[in-house]
């Protein structure tokens, strides 16, 4: 079987073309700029060169099209005729209280997410989009969600509650959601192979850090707690976003500044993070070379972030009552050997003790980046959203087939 997986964003779309028989990725790749002048498509094929198409791309039927042409060209195309895609699977960021795993795509499922457009105003329309411009070019197809917030469905309502008039939970559902599920389950799992020990039994902090970032504490297999809240914003300092400040920032930043409440939304989701505080840029690789070339402003942006993200390890590991190892994933976890070593120095009560060399180490595979005989592990591991989002969307549409074999 092949299945399409689609992370659709407001003004771009990525996707990778799985056969999962064994589990290859055939093709992927990314559309940007949708609705934009001269929007880009970059597709990908192994061991061939990376094809780019620029063309007006005015929505998402239109991308998703340009996508399935793609995929069939004669030359670039790695299928015959797009009956070849069996199923689709989406990338949902908010399943609110709604989702604790992912499902197939129905009428009652497309009015769910709908929703949820308030909570996550910058994704679940695009996904929307998503769906229904697969709907459009693919009818018949059957398609599934897979969502960020699934994961952390699991948290107690002490993790998850916020400390204000519960009316508003009850009313609004006004609560800590978390994000990057898909991930943190993902590397969890990867984690206890790599250590050859049950995850039932594993305390484990993920720190996923990439554009977005966020911390989970995972006992024994579920997440116990999570530092992005009922949106994205919450917690970690990442590349354009604040991350935690006092609420009260807002009401009076409105007042002195004089701003409108989507200013000030979107001074704290764009303008802020590692970009505001580096005045550089909000891509760690360039805050981390301004900071070797001496930049101060660089360097205080880097001990920030890094230290933002040893204090939830902290907290985290009170939380659990300990930790067994800490992993780190997605864009500046996996590729920024400063990154981890900042954080890590501050872990030694903790028993935590970074291996130079291991962690300069650059490489796509699990590894252990501390020392054979430091208490607590800290491990690397590559995150893969897609392959999670292609193995549920591959499970719930074989289930569904052999239910409708039977009747
Ligand atoms: N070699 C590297 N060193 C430091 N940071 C890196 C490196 N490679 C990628 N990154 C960071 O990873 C970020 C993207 O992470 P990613 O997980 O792909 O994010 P997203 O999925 O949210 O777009 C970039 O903003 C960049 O700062
Ligand atoms: C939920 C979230 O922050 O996603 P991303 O990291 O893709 O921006
Ligand atoms: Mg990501």
């Amino acid at each position: 079987m092949n299945i399409l997986v689609i992370n659709a964003g407001s003004s771009s779309l990525k996707y990778q073309l799985y056969n999962m028989k064994t589990e290859d990725v055939l093709a992927k790749g990314r559309v940007e700029r949708i609705g934009m002048d001269s929007s880009i498509l970059t597709h990908e094929v192994e061991n061939q060169p990376e094809v780019r198409e620029v063309s007006e791309i005015l929505d998402h039927t239109t991308a998703i099209k340009k996508v399935l042409d793609m995929l069939t060209h004669r030359k670039f195309g790695v299928l015959r005729n797009i009956q070849d895609i069996q199923a689709v699977g989406h990338r949902v960021v908010h399943g609110g209280e709604s989702f604790s795993e992912s499902v197939l795509v129905d009428q009652n499922v497309k009015l769910e997410i709908r929703k949820l457009f308030d909570l996550a105003p910058l994704h679940n329309p695009a996904h929307m989009m998503g769906i229904v411009a697969v709907e459009a070019n693919l009818p018949n197809v059957p398609q599934a969600v897979v969502f960020d917030t699934a994961f952390h469905q699991s948290m107690p309502p002490s993790s998850y509650l916020y400390a204000i008039p519960t009316v508003l939970y009850r009313k609004h559902q006004i609560r800590r959601y978390g994000f990057h599920g898909t991930s943190h389950d993902y590397v969890s799992k990867r984690a206890a192979e790599f250590l050859g020990r049950p995850l039932e039994k594993l305390k484990l902090i993920s720190c996923h850090i990439g554009n977005g970032a966020s911390c989970a504490a995972i006992l024994h297999g579920k997440s116990y707690d999570t530092s992005m809240g009922m949106t994205p914003l919450e917690g970690l300092m990442m590349g354009t976003r604040s991350g935690d400040l006092d609420p009260a920032v807002v009401p009076f930043a409105i007042n002195k500044e004089d701003l409108t409440l989507n200013e000030v939304n979107s001074m704290l989701n764009k303008h802020s993070g590692l970009l505001a505080i580096s005045g550089i840029s909000s891509d760690m690789r360039e805050v981390v070379e301004a900071m070797n070339d001496g930049n101060d402003k660089a360097k205080l942006a880097f001990e920030m972030y890094a230290y933002r993200i040893r204090k939830y390890i902290g907290s985290y590991v009170a939380a659990m009552d300990g930790v067994d190892a800490i992993l780190f994933t997605a864009g500046v976890g996996e590729n920024s050997a400063p990154l981890r070593e900042a954080v890590c120095r501050g872990l030694t009560f903790f028993g935590v003790h970074l291996d130079a060399d291991r962690n300069a180490v650059r490489s796509s595979e699990t590894r252990r980046i501390t020392t054979d005989d430091s208490g607590v592990s800290v491990l690397v591991v590559p995150t893969n959203e897609e392959l999670l989002i292609a193995r549920d969307t591959y499970r719930l549409v074989k289930d569904k087939t052999a239910v409708e074999s039977r009747f």
